[in-house]
């Protein structure tokens, strides 16, 4: 299809943003047709130009990154920095820092947050971008393969490409749990599962770990050329595995502090396969989380933790990708497992930041979900938000959300209250049952997941949540990464639990007579 005819296509659009103001503003020139940012309707409309396609292969010698560099995007004005979070009420109205700039806090020792310049984001419609990051998907056009980076613009918008660090993370899978929502949810018809776990490193991690990796690999080269030694974080296993697997891809060392004997072994080796400094150190989660602000304050080492709102930005984008894979249309609810609860407050961001810029027309109602072992947040929510006290979290089978002095705890109340939100808890027992039943309906789930659904039994049980409502459960890791738990379960061998969906392997002679034996018990009725 020829250039020109394109001109007036939706290809077009996307490629060069149309202002949302009836102001003419002048067209920006046509790249050619294989380097523009090609959407779904190019394909249905031209099969002429698909069967062509090959002549617009990049040359052979030249990579995905390259080509990306050769076609750069139009500059469209968009910018994101630091500011306090929440808004330090007596504080400069004035203060805020680059993203440039290696700061965790705010003057008064408070959070900070990344701001984009809304304004500018706002001169394009809703609709404009809910089409960009739809004609992005399934591609591999550098960075867009990403799920993350196909939202960009609302993430990092300034950051050149080729310095992003990406594998490609995000675009994870949102399940449709029929069994579990119809045969043990109460004739549930629309409840959902996104597997934010079936990614990279096996947890919803890598969403903010491409982000941050990417702007160190920014900082590290020139022109800015600082100083960053290597980049660390304290982790329950989750974070430690993001940051090694990206630093890795990057070639920027990684240094995790993991609490000893607290995380699962494969999520142990994760790290070490990936050559990161591992120290495993005799304390718990909030102890190594101490003891890495206290580093990092003192050596050039980027702290990667989610107290760097940079992850967040990723993040955010796993709560775009939902409303995108419903066509942008809004469930009623999203349950969230939280344990630093920075992941809830990336949620919200993500849900508001498309109502505010008109993708949607509201947010839906969020559920923070947390192991009755390790709950603070469960606790401030009950005294009517009076009340933190950090705790010393107790061993939980959702090991990855042992932590009792979240850093994030201010982010999450301000995520809970502007959504009408809940905060649930769940014990070790109702935790292992709900994450093996789902496993039961043909899922993997890990216990963190398990924690969030059986939040949504107990408010399926109190009627706050309704049949026919749209729920979407966020799964946080891959169950594979927990098996030592599901093997005790199944084996019964947890104590004061009665492991109610225990399916333990028969073992039974070689023998034709036994194996027939242990079937018709197995099948008694349905043979
Ligand atoms: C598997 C898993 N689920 C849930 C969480 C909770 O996320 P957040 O710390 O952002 O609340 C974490 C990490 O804390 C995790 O690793
Ligand atoms: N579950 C996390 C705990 C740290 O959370 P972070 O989001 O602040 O890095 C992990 O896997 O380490």
């Amino acid at each position: 299809m020829a250039a020109t005819t394109h001109a007036s296509s939706m290809s077009f659009l996307l490629s060069h943003p149309q202002p949302r103001s009836a102001t003419p503003t002048p067209r920006l020139p046509l790249r050619p047709a294989a380097h523009r940012v090609r959407c779904a309707t190019d394909a249905a409309a031209a099969p002429a130009a698909a069967a062509s396609s090959t002549k617009h292969r990049r040359p052979a010698d030249e990579n995905i990154r390259e080509e990306a560099a050769r076609h750069p995007a139009p500059k469209q004005g968009l910018s994101a920095w630091y500011e306090p979070f929440p808004p330090a009420p007596n504080g400069d109205p004035n203060e805020r820092y680059s993203l440039d700039e290696i700061v965790y806090r705010s003057s008064s020792g408070g959070l900070l947050d990344v701001r984009h310049d809304m304004e500018a984001l706002a001169r394009f419609s809703g609709a404009y971008w809910r089409d960009l990051f739809d004609s992005r998907v399934g591609r591999t056009t550098w960075p867009y393969g990403s799920g993350v980076w196909s939202k960009k613009e609302f993430v990092l918008p300034e950051i050149d490409p080729d310095h992003i660090v990406s594998l490609f993370e995000g675009n994870s899978n949102l399940f449709w749990a029929e069994r579990l929502g119809r045969d043990h949810l109460g004739g549930m018809n629309d409840l959902w599962v996104k597997h934010c776990g079936i990614s990279h490193t096996g947890s919803f991690k890598d969403l903010g770990m491409t982000v941050l990796v990417s702007q160190v690999n920014r900082l590290r080269r020139a022109p800015l050329s600082r100083p960053i030694a290597g980049v660390g974080c304290a982790s329950t296993g989750d974070t430690s595995a993001a940051l090694s697997a990206y630093c890795a891809a990057a070639g920027i060392p990684a240094i995790v502090f993991l609490p000893a004997n607290r995380i699962s072994l494969e999520q142990l080796i994760q790290p070490i396969a990936n050559g990161a400094t591992v120290l495993s150190l005799d304390t718990d989660f909030d102890g190594c989380m101490r003891l890495i602000r206290e580093v990092t304050a003192e050596l050039p080492i980027y702290l990667a933790n989610s107290l760097n709102s940079l992850r967040l930005e990723g993040q955010k984008t796993a709560a775009i990708e939902i409303l995108q894979q419903f066509d942008w249309e809004v469930p009623d609810w999203v349950i969230v497992p939280g344990g630093n609860l920075g992941n809830i407050y990336a949620f919200y961001k993500g849900f508001e930041m498309c109502r505010v810029l008109g993708l949607v027309d509201r947010v839906p109602r969020l559920v923070c979900a947390q192991a009755a072992n390790a709950n603070p947040l469960y606790s401030y929510y009950k005294s009517g938000w009076t009340e933190f006290q950090p705790q010393v979290a107790k061993p939980t089978f959702a090991s990855a959300i042992q932590i009792g002095d979240p850093v994030s705890v201010d982010r999450a109340v301000v995520a809970l209250k502007a959504t009408n939100g809940i905060v649930e808890e769940a014990t070790e027992e109702e935790l292992m049952n709900a994450m093996s039943l789902a496993d039961r309906t043909g899922m993997f789930a890990c216990p963190h997941t398990g924690v969030a659904l059986a939040a949504l039994f107990k408010l399926r049980d109190q009627r706050v949540i309704g049949s026919n409502e749209r729920v979407v459960v966020v799964s946080t890791a891959h169950g594979l990464k927990f098996s030592q738990s599901k093997i005790d379960y199944h084996d019964s061998k947890i104590e004061d639990m009665a492991c109610k969906y225990a399916n333990p392997p028969v073992s039974v002679k070689a023998d034709f007579g036994a194996v027939m034996d242990v079937l018709k018990k197995r099948l008694k009725g349905k043979l």
